[in-house]
């Protein structure tokens, strides 16, 4: 009844596709979607809160249409990447005006009530500009929640909050999850999905890529070959010792200093090189991942 269901979505912006026939389910519990930079998450989010009608395809909330349904808004809670609050109101306005556009029917309780949610009650009456980053993404959770939506998205909650607003946030959205709401969450950073989220949904170039526990899509992404960059004090015969281990796929030598080794099994590699290194007293001098960033990682996802 409550899930939340994209069917066939999809919406370009001219010849720009940014996102490309999704289809998933969002449920109770906290669901983190992960993307690199521009993968279409941001434009996910807008359609899912009804805010961006899809160019092809149908959002909806236990089957009704979350667009241009003002029941279905009061359903809905969206906090919005963008930094620019009205500054000169203070935090207890600032939600108050979301309770009054919201109609609640306490404004006043509902105010409070959101206000000690993201246990801002003490700064409630300061005005906005004299918050830190993470007291503002509170407020604008705070303003999210006024009307006690069963769902909540949040558009990149933790960008540039220090380890201890981060680790409030994520407090606050377990809580939340815990009590049946149905929280998005989106993400460019792995870990932060893998700390919060039960359920992984995975969006590249505007395509839905993967879908599944966090545990299942970690084991996707480790399980991708994996390339180092090695130096040791005999390179080439290290290298011959190498290849002849299950978990080195690969091993060549790429200029006198260095060695390149491609593995496809992270956790068994982890423990065959020093092992190996050892017993024929080789001295490891450096080993370095190549090909870390994210984006990689993403592309073999789309690939596999
Ligand atoms: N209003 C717009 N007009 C034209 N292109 C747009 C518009 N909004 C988004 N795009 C494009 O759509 C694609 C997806 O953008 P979107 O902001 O949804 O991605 P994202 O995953 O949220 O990325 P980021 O984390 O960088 O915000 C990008 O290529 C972006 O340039």
């Amino acid at each position: 009844m409550t899930d939340l269901v994209l069917a066939g979505v999809s919406r370009w912006y001219g010849n720009v596709v940014a996102v490309n026939d999704v289809s998933m389910v969002l449920s109770p519990g906290i669901t983190g979607l992960l993307g690199p930079n521009g993968a279409g998450k941001s434009t996910l989010l807008s359609m899912m809160a009804g805010l961006l009608p899809p160019s092809a395809g149908s959002v909806t909330l236990g089957d009704r249409p979350v667009r241009e349904r003002v029941s279905v808004y009061r359903d809905i809670g969206l906090v919005p990447v963008q930094e620019q609050l009205y500054d000169f109101l203070t935090g207890r306005q600032l939600v108050r005006l979301s309770a009054d556009l919201q109609q609640v029917s306490d404004p006043a309780a509902a105010t409070e009530r959101a206000i000690e949610l993201v246990d801002l009650a003490d700064a409630a009456g300061r005005k906005v500009h004299t918050y830190s980053k993470g007291m503002r993404q509170r407020i604008k959770v705070a303003s999210a929640l006024v009307h006690d939506p069963q769902v909540l998205l949040l558009d990149e909650p933790f960008n540039g909050m220090d380890p201890i607003q981060r680790r409030q946030m994520m407090n606050l959205l377990t809580d939340l999850g815990q009590r049946g709401r149905t929280i998005v969450f989106s993400s460019h950073i792995l870990e932060e999905v893998e700390q919060l989220a039960r359920r992984v949904e995975v969006v590249v170039a505007g395509r839905h890529a993967a879908s599944g526990d966090f545990a299942e899509i970690r084991r996707l992404m480790t399980d991708r070959p994996n390339q180092y960059r090695l130096r040791s004090s005999d390179n080439r015969r290290l290298a011959a010792l190498l290849l002849a281990d299950p978990s080195v796929r690969g091993a060549r030598l790429r200029d006198r200093h260095t060695l390149e080794v491609e593995t496809d099994d992270l956790g068994r590699f982890a423990h065959s090189v020093p092992r190996i290194a050892r017993a024929h007293d080789i001295r490891l001098l450096e080993l370095t991942p190549t090909d870390e960033s994210l984006e990689s990682v993403f592309s073999y996802l789309v690939n596999a």
